[in-house]
């Protein structure tokens, strides 16, 4: 569905993505791995459009998309949930949801806000509470379900159990399953590689701004050799 191909990406003169190519495949979950810095965020905010990369190309159904507005890849079915959550703090959950309600690219809305409410109880009980007054957990889970209100094709999560109590990150794990389960691609970048490897198919491994690995996720959880290297574990 997404291909990169040879992405590059300065920050200023910091030459940060060298010659980056991934392909997202339709309804396939993807894990992105790398230490701190290796340009795994600076990878997803060139891929959805908030950084300009210098040269290379992302394609979406073989269509050239580089430098397409965020909101336009939303439109087109790429779901983001940034790192830092990104909800909007003076709106009521309620409006946080609704504003994001959307059909899918193929005309469907899989995700209502009933669902959305069935996936997330604790949000049920917090409907009229502004964004800001919502613990770090509760956020994360609006954020996850304004992307899902959405119904997107491709659903981007950029370390969205960072810094939460094991109860609540074990719960985005399973909605990150659901998620899964109704064919929704996923790229996931959390700092636990285990979760990611259980629960992607494929996985993408950074380093210095470069891929140096590719493949099958449960081919990487058996070389625990190449994931001292890569990831320092
Ligand atoms: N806005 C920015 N301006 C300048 N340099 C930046 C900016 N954002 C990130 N960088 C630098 O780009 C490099 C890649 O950062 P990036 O956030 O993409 O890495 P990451 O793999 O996502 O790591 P982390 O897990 O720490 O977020 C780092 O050296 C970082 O310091």
């Amino acid at each position: 569905m997404l291909q990169i191909e040879s992405l590059n990406t300065y920050y200023g003169d910091s030459h940060i993505l060298r010659g980056v190519d991934v392909t997202l495949p339709t309804a396939t979950s993807v894990g992105l791995l790398g230490r701190n810095g290796m340009g795994k965020t600076t990878l997803i905010r060139s891929l959805m459009g908030y950084v300009r990369p210098a040269s290379g190309r992302v394609k979406m159904d073989g269509q050239d998309v580089t430098g397409w507005a965020p909101e336009k890849m939303a439109r087109h079915g790429i779901g983001y949930v940034p790192e830092g959550r990104g909800i909007f703090p003076n709106l009521s959950v309620r409006e946080n949801l609704v504003m994001s309600a959307r059909a899918g690219v193929d005309g469907k809305r899989t995700w209502t806000f009933d669902r959305v409410m069935h996936t997330f109880p604790r949000l049920t009980e917090r409907l009229s509470h502004g964004g800001q007054q919502l613990s770090g957990g509760e956020q994360q889970m609006l954020s996850i379900g304004r992307a899902l209100m959405t119904n997107p094709r491709l659903l981007i999560l950029d370390e969205a159990t960072e810094g939460l109590a094991p109860l609540i990150v074990a719960e985005i794990w399973r909605v990150i399953g659901e998620i899964r389960a109704t064919g929704i691609a996923t790229l996931i970048v959390d700092r636990d590689w285990r979760k990611v490897l259980g629960n992607t198919e494929q996985a993408v491994v950074m380093e210095k701004g470069r891929i140096v690995r590719q493949g099958p996720s449960a081919g990487l959880l058996a070389e625990p050799k190449v994931l001292e290297e890569l990831l320092g574990v």
